[in-house]
């Protein structure tokens, strides 16, 4: 592989794309860009500017003036809003709740689809992007391109256990909501990218997932 390496993770909700996404790149010595974080800041900024996110125009008129910047260090990565440091907010269920609405709209997806690409190029070392669009919208010629699923009980009691032991249930529902949103939407939905390997980390350890991929990153170099 000559130009720099991109590794492109795409997967459903909860699947383990951002432990593992930071993992690989610290163990590979790459940045990480963590562009599901990008449309939720977009989202909070929209949501802070009181813009209808049941109106896609008035979503889609509203994110042109939303300044967004994403720190690529796998170790520290940050996300800012007009200035605002957003790590926590994006984070919160009203967030949560809202961000498929915005990702659905695709003058949004053309912005940070556009931002995405620039980030990639300042990163000259190589980088692991996250999303659900990576491999086949973003960078389609990524050398490595990987689906990460895992079933949806996994996915629920896992993501139930990072928020102080929710609801499994409740938080199965919700993430099936936005899988069902991320999926099925007109403007790039979550797909298995052409040429993208699936990892079914289930019944596998982060570590386990980590190594699996920096494997197959390996064997593609
Ligand atoms: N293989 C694994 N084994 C056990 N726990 C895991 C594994 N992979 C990820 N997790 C845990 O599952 C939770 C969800 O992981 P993570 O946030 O990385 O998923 P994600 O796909 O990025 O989610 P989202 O799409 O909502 O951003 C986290 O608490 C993480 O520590
Ligand atoms: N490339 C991307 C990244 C994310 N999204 C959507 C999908 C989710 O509903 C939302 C938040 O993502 P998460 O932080 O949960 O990974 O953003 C997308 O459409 N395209």
């Amino acid at each position: 592989m000559t130009s720099p390496l991109v590794v492109a993770i795409d997967g459903p909700s909860g699947s383990g794309k951002s432990s593992t996404s930071r993992g690989v790149a610290d163990r590979l010595g790459l940045a990480y860009l963590d562009t599901g974080a990008m449309y939720r800041a977009m989202t909070w900024a929209l949501l802070q500017r009181g813009v209808d996110l049941d109106d896609p125009a008035a979503v889609a008129s509203a994110a042109d003036a939303v300044r967004l910047e994403s720190g690529t260090d796998p170790l520290a990565p940050t996300i800012h809003a007009d200035g605002t440091d957003v790590a926590e907010p994006i984070r919160t269920d009203e967030v949560t709740g809202a961000v498929s609405l915005v990702a659905a709209v695709p003058h949004v997806r053309e912005l940070l689809v556009d931002l995405q690409r620039r980030a990639i190029g300042e990163a000259p070392g190589g980088i692991v992007v996250e999303g659900r669009d990576i491999g086949s919208v973003v960078v389609p010629d990524a050398p490595v391109k990987i689906y990460l699923v895992a079933d949806p009980a996994a996915r629920a009691a896992r993501r139930a256990a990072e928020n102080g032991g929710a609801d499994a249930a409740a938080t199965e529902a919700a993430l099936a909501v936005r899988d069902q949103i991320d999926s099925t939407r007109a403007a790039s939905p979550l797909v298995q990218a052409h040429g993208a390997v699936v990892v079914d980390g289930t019944h596998l350890t982060l570590d386990e997932v980590i190594d699996t991929i920096v494997g197959i990153v390996d064997a593609a170099s």
